[in-house]
């Protein structure tokens, strides 16, 4: 799919993990390695491969898709966490392995793989292939320093072997950030034994991961300053790769590249958008992920949007909609619109958007920081708690829902839209992260990385010589 290969250029297969918030930052990392002289290999299980073949902009073939078999059936409807898991450590290292040894033999040299942590599967693949590894961190560093801590937590007994919080309240204090609780915590989701298991998987990553000399972050150079803007050094922990901020992978140099859809995209309502007055709409959307949202939720977010009485676009995936009231998207039809899956960034974009319902998923977020649009929280799991918190306490550009009912979202829409303040703070967490300096601080890291891995290439090609 996308171009023919290049057998003069070298390759650097990307394997990001199979949701959507992983998927788009890794084909626009993989864009950023295009004018390096590399050629960029996005690999996917079959399961998504489809959904996205279907939804690719065929002219951005800059960036080849490649898919490698699974053993799941994406066509029943989502997939949980473990299914994938399942999948990841047992169907899939064989093909990539194969994959690796059949681009060895017809394409030329691979000679680097960037690996989403949340793969780290695929870590073991490349040592046994023998090809320089770097990790990939989808989100905030601060979301990875919490993963890093697990060992101390353990030591500290601030969680059990398990992943238990021993007590409610702070597991992690870092020089002049947020203070990070157990509501922090990633694997804190489900029953016991699921909370056991999601523990697992990072420990494993962790350990996975202390042999990667490399870590690039889909976040920005400076996420850690003080209160006087000044950087603040987050020690890392023993035998850490070293990191490089390349974020966010939503600037908007990279955003004329359409996102690899898993999902057609409703564009309907962006002219739908049009007939509206400025600020007037409220976008909701609670990313891409499968999410423990629940019917009785959806219901009474469904009323609630109802009776605010303000126009309204509502991503809601059709297995979503059970907990619909009867008869709900004939009866708010003239009021808002329910699509399964929106041209996001281009809603964000439109003028008439004032107001954003959000998971705070990390893409999610960067791109209404990108669109300056005023944030009402509504985090459900993994790294949304975290990305709330700098939300709304430390950029203070949106408010935290305690609940979906009509007085909590009514409050919480009244102060988002009466502080006078906000659209400056927007401006400046958007210069922060997305500004002239925090650009050429991107371009600087990736060009370090680059410079890292030719010189462990050219070491490798002298002891073969
Ligand atoms: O109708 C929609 C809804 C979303 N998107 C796009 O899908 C991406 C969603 O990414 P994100 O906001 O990060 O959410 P998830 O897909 O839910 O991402 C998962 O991965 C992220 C990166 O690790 C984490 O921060 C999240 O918590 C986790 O749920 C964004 O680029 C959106 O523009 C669309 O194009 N159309």
């Amino acid at each position: 799919m996308g171009v023919k290969c290049n057998p003069k250029r070298p390759k650097i297969l990307l394997v990001p993990y199979p949701a959507q918030g992983h998927v788009n930052p890794m084909l626009k990392l993989g864009l950023s390695f295009v004018s390096h002289g590399f050629e960029p290999i996005v690999v996917t299980p079959e399961f998504i491969h489809h959904r996205i073949a279907a939804n690719l902009d065929p002219h951005k073939g800059e960036v080849r898709f490649v898919s490698i078999p699974d053993g799941l059936d994406g066509e029943k409807g989502p997939l949980d966490f473990f299914s994938i898991e399942k999948s990841m450590e047992n169907v899939m290292p064989i093909y990539l392995e194969s994959l690796l040894r059949k681009f060895d033999e017809d394409e030329g040299k691979v000679v680097c793989l960037v690996i989403d942590l949340l793969a780290s599967w695929a870590i073991q693949v490349a040592e046994r292939c023998g090809i320089p590894a770097a990790g990939f961190w989808p989100a905030m560093q601060v979301t990875y320093r919490l993963i890093t801590a697990i060992p101390e937590m353990i030591h500290s007994d601030l969680i059990s072997e398990t992943g238990c919080p021993r007590h409610q309240g702070t597991v992690l204090s870092l020089p002049s950030q947020p203070l990070l609780s157990t509501e922090d915590l990633p694997w804190l989701i489900g029953t016991q034994a699921s909370r056991k298991a999601r523990l697992k998987f990072w420990t494993r990553t962790l350990e996975r991961s202390t042999t990667l000399p490399w870590l690039l972050i889909n976040s920005f150079p400076r996420e850690f300053i003080d209160e006087y803007e000044a950087d603040v050094r987050i020690a890392p922990p023993h035998a850490s790769p070293i990191v490089f901020p390349v974020g966010p992978l939503t600037k908007p140099s990279l955003t004329t590249v359409k996102n690899p859809s898993f999902w057609k995209e409703d564009t309907n309502c962006l002219d739908w958008l049009n007939h509206h007055e400025s600020n007037s709409v409220i976008y909701v959307s609670f990313g891409s992920w499968v999410s423990p949202v629940g019917d009785a939720k959806i219901k009474t977010l469904a009323l609630t949007l109802e009776s605010l009485n303000r126009p309204f676009i509502w991503v809601l995936a059709e297995s979503w909609r059970q907990g619909l009231p009867n008869g709900y998207s004939e009866r708010v039809s003239k009021q808002g619109k329910l699509v399964s899956w929106a041209p996001q960034l281009q809603i964000l974009r439109h003028k008439a958007v004032g107001v954003y319902i959000t998971h705070c998923g990390w893409n999610s977020t960067m791109e209404a920081i990108q669109c300056r649009k005023r944030l009402l929280c509504y985090p459900v799991a993994g790294d949304q708690f975290v990305n709330c918190k700098y939300i709304v306490k430390v950029w203070k550009i949106g408010v935290r829902l305690n609940g979906l009912e009509l007085k909590d979202v009514e409050e919480a829409v009244r102060k988002v839209t009466e502080d006078e303040e906000m659209e400056g703070r927007l401006m400046k967490i958007y210069q922060r992260t997305m500004g002239e300096e925090a650009s050429s601080s991107v371009m600087g890291n990736l060009k370090a990385f680059i410079f890292g891995l030719n010189q462990v290439q050219h070491l490798k090609d002298v002891k073969t010589f």
